[in-house]
């Protein structure tokens, strides 16, 4: 342990680059695209820190250019998944012992390398694996991974000086244990950010992980876990088990090490991720911490006051951003009849101008959807609306696979704000519109809070301050994360700690006190300086 009360650096949010023409971060990214485009991966499992081949291969392929391999990845099944349980197991010893400034000190590192000579390699390999435009990657390889590992080991000190109080003749303490087993991960395709901080915040708090990254970001969570080496990580502290969901989540769950789950995906997964936990209660050592981000159905609520440029514009890019593949992504919209025509208007103009394509053309808006079964996933989503009566396609609509999985931003308006489109996720570049009378704002508010079983996000564009404060005070259940008068997309670390309530998850808020808290076990321990010696009260001496 340290001689010296040690104070983590003051966090800071890391600046976006711009990557206009002529930046030397423009030049660095396409050199390094080249680079990486170039050659094709082998990604092993790491367990313990070794390498491990199992020959069982998944092929992971740029989802804008389908014929490009980037890497072939091996597969882990049971007995990996057992190997990782032991390797975490084995460097939890160690690791659970450090000082944690020494652990912080780590990620600190990592943080700055990402910052600086890591930077286009993450971005990089988030726009070929992912399909991320260049401004896409940087807020989420680049900067958001640098934000979680420079604000959790913020948090990790404030939870650790949230001490009790001693009263005279004794010292209470609060120790604040890492949980007793492993920490499972399982993090989604979307956000190389949510994959480098689910297996990271645990690790931060002493506990070791087995990491099941998604399939189709398999190719930047290799990249984050050499990152992870390069800063220092120990072997066996973050144990890398790419894999099928099953054959990876089921023999992790029905482990009697298992300790928490730290989850972000659909929800459909987690629920029933949470049920095998439950049917299995009696076999865990304790009560398996189980935080989970999930799916979202994410709104935008227009007041008649509302100002039409800034609308329309957040419309655009909270719904078509990474083509609408953001659980924070706008999906329904709900829009005043006095101001829907221009409204309209001006998201068709956009649309209309917005380029869909490979990324590495710079001057690309959106890039393709992650793969075949998302492709046509939103394409089902899309027939709906066209075979509907109750739904016009005003723009966009098409799709094309020949080269890669492009869909076109698709903007759909309904008569029925019950419409299937209004209430299920569809993770794809699909805005659907219910225009609302403007004397039926109370009715349309009502629906909106209360159509879709998520909570995830939602905003409000109003002028008129109270509508603005009413509208918060109505849809208070119906969002975790809510904004008025900006799109309800692009959450950032330290300022808007992010997660959803209802079927969205447990809303512990990644990048914040909440969600560390859930990976630590307090242990209160009182030390009296002069204990009694005799057993009697003062009460009992008249007798
Ligand atoms: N709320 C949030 O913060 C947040 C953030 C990002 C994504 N999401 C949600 O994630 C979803 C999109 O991501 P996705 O397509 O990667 O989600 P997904 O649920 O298909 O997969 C998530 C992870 O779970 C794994 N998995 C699937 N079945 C499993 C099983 N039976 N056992 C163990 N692991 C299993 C996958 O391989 C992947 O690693 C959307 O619903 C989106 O809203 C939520
Ligand atoms: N935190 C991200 C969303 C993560 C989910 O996909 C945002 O706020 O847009």
């Amino acid at each position: 342990m340290s001689n010296g009360l040690f104070r983590i650096p003051e966090p800071r949010n890391e600046p976006v680059l711009s990557y206009a023409p002529g930046t030397p971060e423009r030049t660095a990214l396409k050199k390094r695209l080249d680079e990486l485009s170039a050659r094709e991966l082998e990604i092993p499992l790491v367990i313990g820190g070794r390498e491990v081949r199992t020959g069982r291969m998944a092929e992971v392929r740029v989802p804008h250019r389908h014929a490009q391999r980037l890497a072939r990845c091996h597969q882990a099944g049971p007995a990996e998944v057992q190997a990782a349980i032991e390797a975490a197991a084995q460097a939890r010893r160690t690791w659970a012992a450090m000082d944690p400034h020494d652990r912080a000190a780590i990620f600190l590192k990592a943080a700055d390398l990402l910052a600086g000579p890591w930077r286009q390699t993450l971005n990089a390999a988030t726009m070929l694996g992912q399909s991320k435009t260049p401004y896409q990657a940087e807020i989420d390889a680049a900067c958001e991974i640098v934000d979680f590992w420079r604000w959790n080991p913020h948090f990790m000190e404030r939870i650790h000086a949230d001490q009790p109080v001693s009263p005279p003749g004794q010292w209470n303490r609060a120790e604040y244990r890492p949980l007793e087993g492993f920490v499972f991960a399982v993090t989604p395709f979307n956000f190389t950010s949510i994959a480098a901080n689910l297996p990271t915040a645990p690790a931060l708090m002493g506990n070791t992980v087995v990491w099941k990254p998604a399939s189709s970001a398999v190719y930047s969570a290799w990249y984050v876990l050499k990152l992870l080496e390069a800063a220092g990580l120990p072997p066996g502290v973050v144990n890398f088990v790419p894999g099928p969901g099953r054959q990876v989540g089921d023999p992790a769950l029905a482990s009697p090490e298992l300790a928490g789950l730290h989850f972000t995906g659909s929800t459909a997964v987690f629920q029933g991720m949470w049920r095998a936990i439950g049917e299995g209660l009696s076999r865990y050592r304790g009560y398996p911490r189980i935080v989970g981000e999930t799916g979202g159905k994410d709104f935008v609520f227009v007041h008649p006051s509302a100002e039409v440029d800034a609308t329309a514009v957040a419309l655009v890019r909270g719904a078509f951003e990474y083509q609408g593949q953001k659980c924070s992504a706008a999906s329904r919209a709900y829009v005043p009849e006095s101001l829907w025509p221009q409204v309209r208007d001006r998201i068709l103009a956009m649309i209309a101008e917005i380029r869909v394509g490979e990324v590495e053309d710079f001057s690309t808006f959106m890039g393709a959807v992650i793969d075949r079964a998302a492709f046509d996933s939103v394409r089902k989503y899309i027939g709906i609306a066209r075979d509907s009566s109750q739904a016009k396609i005003l723009a966009g609509g098409r799709s094309d696979d020949t080269k890669g999985f492009f869909i076109e931003p698709t903007l759909i308006e309904t008569v029925n704000p019950r419409f299937k489109l209004m209430e299920e996720e569809i993770f794809g570049p699909v805005l659907t519109v219910y225009v609302y009378a403007d004397i039926r704002l109370d009715e349309a508010a009502e629906l909106c809070a209360s159509t879709s079983p998520y909570g995830l996000t939602g905003a409000v564009f109003a002028r008129d301050r109270d509508a603005i404060a009413d509208l918060t005070r109505r849809f208070v259940d119906a969002a975790g994360n809510f904004y008025v008068n900006d799109k309800p997309t692009g959450a950032v670390v330290g300022q808007q700690p992010f997660g959803g309530a209802r079927a969205s998850g447990t809303n512990d808020k990644a990048g914040s006190m909440g969600n560390l808290l859930r990976w630590v076990s307090m242990r209160a321990i009182k030390e009296t300086f002069d204990p009694p010696t005799r057993y009697e009260y003062a009460y009992m001496r008249d007798r």
